[in-house]
């Protein structure tokens, strides 16, 4: 059976807000808040059914739209595809055209509310930004100096890959580096190859990790992972992984020699799961149009943040 095709917008102001309204109780999974949008008409793009509910449900022009995440969830009577667009550019107050309730919330309220179940990588998407620094301590002595570079490009999110470090030596680098990413309200989160002496706001699996766990560790805020096939990216879907970084999608200094996805199968990998995914590997700043044109949250990197 074809899912119905659905058109969901991130509609984000200037602020940084975005923008939910409540479902009717009278509609199929009313009485919860949602994303704005619906459903797809036969002749249709997803782009043009986008544009056209934002129209009629909240008299919001889209001036333009880039795919952010596409879920395929079963309900118990309905199978749906929601294609869903970040709307960061656009024209007009929003306002309630059908008597909805609508909000403007931070991204980190959205927790607060009850959306329908296919929602939570779509809440997940809509609070991660377009780039995950990897800091990785192959120099121990700049690890300071390119946190603060990584800090200083607007990077939001940013995992500690330190897996050279003595215990002491991480736990002095916590000390140093959380309140920095916390003055820069970026996120910190730890490789889990190393043991976290400190609360920082949450851990990295390793592939390894992330196969060896049979539920979702309590206590932690964010919860990523790495994955190198479709296994690894099915796992995180069950325990319940915040996002997944698949690598690697193209040739890179790193892993010299290593056997790559390629564009093609990073998008049918992606396909087949409802989590946000970075790419990694051989990726600069300005690969984030290709990545996201291929179903993906955006782009992970070591050195693409150095330069
Ligand atoms: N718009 C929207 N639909 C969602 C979300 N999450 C989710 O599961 N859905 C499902 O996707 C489908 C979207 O349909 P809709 O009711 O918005 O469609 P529509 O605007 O064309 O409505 P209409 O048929 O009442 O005119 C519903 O089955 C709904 O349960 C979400 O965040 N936003
Ligand atoms: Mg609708």
């Amino acid at each position: 059976m074809h899912p119905l095709q659905v058109a969901v917008g991130v509609v984000k102001n200037p602020e940084g807000k975005i923008l939910i309204s409540y479902r009717h109780a009278a509609l199929h999974q009313g009485g919860l808040w949602e994303f704005p949008g619906g459903k797809i008409e036969p002749s249709e793009t997803a782009e043009a059914a986008l544009a056209r509910e934002l129209k009629e449900e909240l008299n919001i022009d889209v001036v333009s739209a880039v795919p952010l995440i596409t879920i395929r969830h079963r309900y118990p009577d309905r199978f749906v595809q929601l294609n869903v667009f970040l709307v960061e550019q656009f024209s007009e107050e929003a306002e309630s055209c059908e008597g909805q309730p609508f909000k403007w919330v931070a991204p980190y309220e959205l927790d607060q509310y009850e959306f329908p179940s296919a929602n939570r990588p779509i809440i997940a998407a809509a609070k991660l930004p377009p780039y995950y620094a990897i800091l990785d301590d192959s120099a121990p002595d700049l690890l300071l100096p390119n946190l603060q570079k990584i800090l200083n490009r607007g990077i939001k999110l940013i995992q500690a890959r330190l897996k050279k470090l003595s215990p002491a030596a991480v736990a002095t680098f916590i000390e140093q580096a959380y309140p920095l990413c916390q003055r820069h309200q970026a996120v910190l989160l730890m490789n889990s190859a190393v043991d976290c002496p400190a609360a920082v706001d949450g851990i990295h699996l390793t592939s390894r990790d992330l196969m060896m766990l049979t539920e979702r560790p309590e206590n932690c805020r964010w919860l990523a992972a790495s994955c190198h096939n479709l296994e690894q990216l099915q796992q995180a879907q069950n325990i319940g992984v915040d996002f997944a970084v698949l690598a690697p999608v193209l040739p890179t200094q790193t892993h010299p020699g290593a056997t790559t996805l390629g564009w093609e199968q990073f998008a049918d990998l992606v396909a087949q799961v409802n989590l946000p995914v970075y790419a990694l590997g051989g990726m600069t700043e300005a690969s984030l149009d290709r990545v996201r044109l291929r179903g993906g949250q955006g782009i992970a990197a070591i050195r693409a943040f150095l330069d």
